[in-house]
């Protein structure tokens, strides 16, 4: 199956289905001689793994990374760095009844016309299970990026009030509740809304916003491998993404030139960051900013009308555990597309990194 490898100079290639042996990955790229800290790898994996709160899918993973190559004494060697992550809670028997039946909005119907063959059990390899994978190859490109200028990947879901610079204290704002929503107040309104919406057996979008600070100028190529459009490409390759906008986004559309432009000032930053830190497809100093829409999870639990492989008309409502709303556990995803896009960007203008 092409495209599962993403990224040019630092890049991932993932394998494994949500209810396989297993999933994983490789990290090709990556700078040789940078002490990882692996626990911190598995504090992401741990921000974004199932089960986690009552909020989110009930399935209970451990999620925890083993390391297989690319790494010694615990530092990178500059090889390959593979990776496996075991599937131990799939209860694939959960996902008998949707064997003939396509799920509305979900991958289902699309996997089957496009390989003849799919794998029923959960979403198979369109299960967002397999996200778990971008966000070991995420942790390590935010390590790197670390010991560069590119210290901090703050995503909150719905916006975020702090200003910079970031400081850890937001940080541990946004992981204090369940949401991952900056604004605690806000937080609330958003875990009741779930709730509301999960007792109904409905399901829920919204956004994420993600800052990304110490950016230097001059990241990103022209024409094509612009860096809004790398990002873009990365956010939209997430799960249930249907949108992602920077700076001020389609809200630009409903301004004057002279309302919306950013005044350079002598030091050469902006004034304002109407343009979310890219303009002609280049970093240009200011903090990267955008937004990220996700819409509501496909799989619901009550009847929804849907067809079947003989292209009958069925009922079919969801069993297994899913999310009600995906967006908590999206946060760490969309930092680490982030991360792994930012790297590979440095990378393209610094050259091979020796560190
Ligand atoms: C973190 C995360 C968790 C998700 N959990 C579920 C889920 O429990 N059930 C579900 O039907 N979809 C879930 N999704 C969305 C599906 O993976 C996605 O809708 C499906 O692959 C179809 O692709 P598309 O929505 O991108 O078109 C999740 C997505 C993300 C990012
Ligand atoms: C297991 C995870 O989340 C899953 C994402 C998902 C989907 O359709 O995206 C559907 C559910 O699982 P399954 O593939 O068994 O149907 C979620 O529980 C995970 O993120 O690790």
């Amino acid at each position: 199956m092409a495209g599962n490898t993403f990224g040019n100079r630092f890049r991932v290639t993932t394998f494994g289905e949500s209810h396989g042996d297993a999933i994983g990955g490789v990290i090709d790229g990556c700078p040789a001689g940078i002490e990882l800290d692996l626990v911190a790898v598995q504090r992401e994996l741990d921000r974004r793994k199932p089960g986690q709160s009552k909020i989110v899918t009930q399935r209970k993973e451990a999620d925890e990374v083993r390391f297989l190559s690319g790494i010694f004494e615990g530092k990178t060697t500059g090889t390959p760095i593979g990776f496996i992550i075991e599937n131990t809670n799939s209860k694939s028997k959960d996902y008998d009844h949707i064997k003939d039946i396509y799920r509305p909005s979900h991958a289902d119907y699309v996997y089957d016309k496009k390989y003849g063959h799919r794998d029923h059990r959960g979403g198979g390899r369109s299960s967002a299970r397999e996200t778990a994978c971008r966000v070991v190859a995420g942790a390590i490109a935010k390590q790197v990026l670390g010991k560069l200028s590119i210290t901090a990947f703050v995503s909150s879901v719905g916006e975020i009030k702090v200003t910079a610079p970031y400081t850890e204290l937001d940080f541990n704002e946004i992981e204090n509740n369940p949401v991952r929503c900056a604004d605690p107040l806000i937080a609330k309104q958003m875990e009741q809304l779930i709730k509301e919406v999960k007792k109904d057996g409905d399901s829920i979008g919204g956004t994420i916003t993600c800052v990304i600070q110490g950016v230097p100028v001059g990241l990103g190529e022209p024409v094509f491998d612009r860096l809004d459009a790398e990002l873009a490409k990365a956010m939209i390759g997430i799960n249930a993404v249907k949108g992602v906008e920077f700076g001020l986004g389609f809200e630009a559309t409903r301004m004057k030139g002279s309302e919306h432009n950013d005044e350079i000032l002598p030091n050469g930053l902006t004034k304002t960051n109407n343009a979310g830190g890219i303009v002609g497809g280049i970093s240009n100093g200011m903090d990267i900013y955008f937004r990220v829409a996700f819409k509501p999870t496909a799989t619901l639990m009550k009847d929804q009308l849907s067809i079947n492989t003989q292209n009958e008309v069925v009922t079919v409502q969801g069993k297994g555990r899913h999310d009600a709303c995906v967006l908590p556990r999206a946060v760490p995803i969309v930092e680490a597309m982030a991360a792994i896009v930012m790297l590979d960007m440095y990378i393209e203008q610094y050259g091979k990194l020796k560190m």
